[in-house]
């Protein structure tokens, strides 16, 4: 494993049974405390936006906003944050999903993506893949390319890569670490 790998997974805690029974839950808490590694990963979701010629970035929320932020920032290019429903005041698109441990909804504001936008998607965790689908979704009703889909944490024994692969039509699913 790169050293790079090594410092983010040292850096991710493991707790069982949360939020729910059966959930081992992926906290990134520590991570994000360490300056040395929320940089590093700053900078490596900053160099795939980059080098997949991305224009803007998405956000999902909570945790993608607190990493594709700073990423966007460092890649020179827009944040757009995919939200909850009912938490953006503009006019919206939403799509609703389903998670690891519950349903949800996502909006977005219809005017901050359009045609000729390419868009790479960034969250902390790839579980069942339903929250990333739902983005992609989104994106692509919006009349937006997909450049691709960036994660801090992919879980291999949930299908989420699986899910994705219809939405994804192609683009790539970048993983900086496989559990
Ligand atoms: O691949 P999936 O099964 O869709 O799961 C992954 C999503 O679940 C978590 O978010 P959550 O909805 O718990 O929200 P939070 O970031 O606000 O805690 C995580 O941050 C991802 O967004
Ligand atoms: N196991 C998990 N850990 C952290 N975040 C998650 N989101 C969905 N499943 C998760």
């Amino acid at each position: 494993m790169t050293d790079i790998k090594e410092l983010l997974l040292s850096r991710i805690r493991d707790v069982a049974d949360y939020p729910e029974p059966g959930v081992l839950f992926k906290d990134i808490t520590p991570l994000l405390a360490d300056p040395a590694a929320f940089t590093a990963l700053t900078d490596a979701l900053a160099e795939l936006t980059v080098r997949h010629g991305a224009t803007k970035i998405v956000g999902l929320e909570a945790r993608g906003f607190i990493l594709g932020a700073p990423a966007a920032v460092r890649a020179g290019v827009g944040f757009i944050p995919v939200r909850k429903a009912g938490k953006l005041p503009g006019a919206t698109l939403g799509q609703a999903y389903d998670l690891e441990y519950g349903s949800a909804e996502i909006e977005v504001h219809a005017e901050d993506l359009s045609v000729g936008d390419r868009v790479m998607v960034i969250d902390d965790v790839l579980a069942t893949g339903g929250t990333a689908e739902a983005s992609l979704q989104l994106i692509r009703r919006a009349g937006a390319q997909v450049a691709g889909v960036a994660v801090l944490m992919e879980l291999s024994f949930l299908p989420g890569r699986q899910r994705l692969e219809t939405a994804l039509a192609g683009a790539p699913l970048e993983a900086l670490i496989t559990v």
